[in-house]
């Protein structure tokens, strides 16, 4: 089994970006943000704006889609192919992979890790002017207002992450340009809403390692918005120590995971951050013969798949040298999705 998780994950709080703040009060929020999510790429967040009656209605809606019966979830299948990334996939289907086990480029290590299944199940959804990744509704009388739904949630989550991009921003004090070029990499094109549900699993197949909640793996976006219920279980690793932290959830707060794209264009000053989903110890240590069931929302803000991922020159210094080469995000993403599904096919977004 691996270690459980003992410390905590800091939380800030964000309000002063959220709400009319004079300068001072944004700038010491942006420099406590710095300070708490620079190590490992990851921090929790309070005052992000986001109204909590639609995080309440977002998990409702998210209970009464897996509710559904499987062969409803299944008029809205994912392809077998990776692209489009959207629509339904059934508990097992998609597998995560670290970063680490991408660079081998080992198929057969590939095929070794996915007989421990990722057990849950996902519906996936995105900006609807995306010619390449397209959406895939459920028809509207299985699930009545739901595409309506989640394309205001996508929006809300969008621009919530541009103004926290807007905090990440102030505090590595970029120049204009800099910051008007991630704002243009970054117009809502390419990200992705996701529905998470982790069902209950007998401990006994947690404990003969037959399946897993998530393994630890980057996401490859710029940043990650996390929005969990309370069963808790989502964790990150402390980058010095290498063991897991604690994602403790408290309502309306979100947890802000730095992806591959960050970490590149800010040459590492923001690490990506490696996370996964264990099952909370407070489950297990009851001897309980099933976990609780889990339900989580996470937002991924990820720059245009058309564009380059450039690392800025404010964050290339002396000290701090060039670490990574311009990349086309699509590239960079195709890459660290090709074992995702298991008939994956290397057409690029
Ligand atoms: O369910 C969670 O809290 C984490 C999900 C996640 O890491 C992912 O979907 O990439
Ligand atoms: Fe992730």
């Amino acid at each position: 089994m691996e270690s459980p998780a003992t410390d905590v994950v800091p939380t800030v709080d964000l309000s002063s970006f959220t709400t009319d703040s004079h300068f001072a009060a944004r700038k010491a929020a942006a420099q406590e943000l710095a300070r708490c999510c620079r190590p490992h790429g990851c921090v929790g967040i309070i005052g992000h704006g986001v109204p909590h009656e639609l995080l309440v209605e977002a998990f409702e809606v998210a209970e009464t889609l897996f509710d559904l019966p499987m062969e409803d979830k299944m008029k809205a299948p994912h392809p077998q192919a990776r692209i489009p990334h959207r629509g339904y996939s059934a508990p097992g289907r998609e597998k995560a992979f670290s970063r680490d086990d991408i660079l081998t480029n080992s198929e057969a290590m590939a095929r070794a890790k996915r007989r421990i299944r990722d057990i849950h199940e996902t519906y996936e959804c995105g900006d609807e002017s995306n010619s390449v990744q397209t959406n895939i509704w459920l028809p509207e009388d299985v699930l009545p207002g739901f595409r309506d739904f989640s394309m205001k949630l996508f929006w809300r989550l969008h621009h919530c992450s541009r103004s926290i991009l807007e905090t990440l921003m102030m505090s590595l004090d970029l120049t204009e340009e800099e910051c008007n070029y991630l704002r243009k990499l970054h117009p809502g094109y390419s990200e992705q809403l996701r529905y998470a549900h982790y069902p209950s699993v007998s401990t006994e197949s947690l404990d003969r390692e037959e399946l897993n909640r998530l393994p630890a793996h980057t996401d490859w976006s710029s940043f990650t918005l996390l929005f969990q219920d309370d069963a808790g279980g989502l964790e990150f690793r402390n980058a010095q120590s290498g063991a897991f932290m604690l994602a403790i959830p408290a309502v309306d707060k979100l947890y802000l995971n730095i992806g591959d794209m960050f970490m590149r264009i800010t040459n590492g000053m923001y690490p990506s951050a490696t996370h996964r989903v264990a099952v909370p110890q407070s489950a297990m240590a009851k001897g309980a013969e099933v976990t609780r069931a889990r339900y989580s929302i996470p937002f991924f803000f990820s720059p245009h798949a058309d564009m380059m991922a450039t690392p800025l020159q404010t964050c290339v210094t002396d000290d701090h040298p060039v670490k990574f080469k311009p990349i086309k995000i699509s590239d960079y993403s195709a890459e660290m999705s090709k074992w995702q599904y298991e008939k994956s096919e290397s057409k690029n977004e």
